[in-house]
């Protein structure tokens, strides 16, 4: 199996080609490829198929079947659609410009040169109310935010570098049913935060860019017309632009490797 390993702010994922959808790509194969000891290692996969090769209905060539680093599958992912897209700029199957990509939550605008940053408007992220989150012992209240896939953004005033994230935050299931991507931030700025995230199925990652537009939605309540925010996670730093109708996040997307899987492993 051909691979391409490549990362967004140190969210990394690992790429499959498979533009006729022929790869049977099971949980357990993902969750092996993530793997960062017997593995490749990463965050999650990114299978890049073509839209008519797949069940679902979109108008664009390309799909990002999205998959965490357990297997599990999601419907959004903000840094892999822009690796996505940098992975088929570099590789020649699409070109540099701006073109849509299909996936689990719609299509995705994506904007990138032959190199440099990629933006991609991400949609409105929807607001919808309150939740909890606990953390060794600790309660911490947040915004429930919907970016195609499900967050909890929690403002906290002690830097995000103390909190312990080395286990999962609980949550009430009856509130996150299909679960949660759990966010911490702090304003360490006019519009700039800092900010660490725990990502559902994949654990804490350097980076979620969902996460980020999600953050960035839940700090700009109260502020009126277009703001550009900088958000600062452990791998890097992005940039979300809230207009009030949609969000555009801007950042870094590289492609750091390519090899092939040994057939007698995966
Ligand atoms: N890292 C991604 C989000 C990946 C999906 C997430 N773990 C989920 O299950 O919803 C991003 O950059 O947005």
């Amino acid at each position: 199996m051909r691979f391409v390993k490549g990362h967004g702010t140190e969210n990394d994922f690992v790429i499959l080609p498979d533009p006729d959808g022929v790869l049977d790509l099971t949980p357990e194969a993902v969750a092996r490829l993530c793997d960062r000891r017997a593995g490749i290692g990463a965050d999650g996969v990114l299978r890049v198929v073509r839209t008519k090769a797949t069940d679902h209905e979109a108008d664009a060539e390309w799909f990002m079947d999205y998959r965490n680093a357990d297997g599990s599958v999601a419907e959004m992912c903000g840094n892999g659609v822009r690796v996505f897209a940098r992975y088929l700029v570099d590789a020649g199957l699409a070109p540099p410009g701006e073109w849509d990509v299909a996936t689990r939550a719609g299509l995705r605008r994506v904007k990138l040169g032959a190199s440099g940053d990629v933006s991609v408007d991400m949609g409105l992220p929807e607001l919808l109310g309150y939740g909890e989150a606990s953390l060794a012992g600790t309660t911490f209240q947040g915004r429930r935010v919907s970016v195609g896939n499900p967050h909890l953004a929690c403002r906290v005033d002690e830097p995000v570098a103390a909190l312990d994230l080395s286990r999962a935050p609980g949550f009430d299931p009856a509130v996150f049913p299909d679960g949660v991507n759990v966010e911490f931030f702090r304003a360490v700025g006019e519009r700039h935060v800092e900010m660490r995230v725990f990502e559902r199925g994949s654990g804490e990652t350097r980076s979620c860019g969902t996460g980020t537009v999600a953050v960035a939605a839940a700090a700009a309540l109260g502020t009126p017309g277009t703001s550009e925010w900088t958000v600062d996670v452990p791998g890097g730093r992005v940039t979300v632009t809230l207009d009030g109708e949609t969000a555009f996040l801007r950042g870094p997307a590289v492609l750091v490797a390519e090899g092939e899987t040994r057939p007698d492993w995966i």
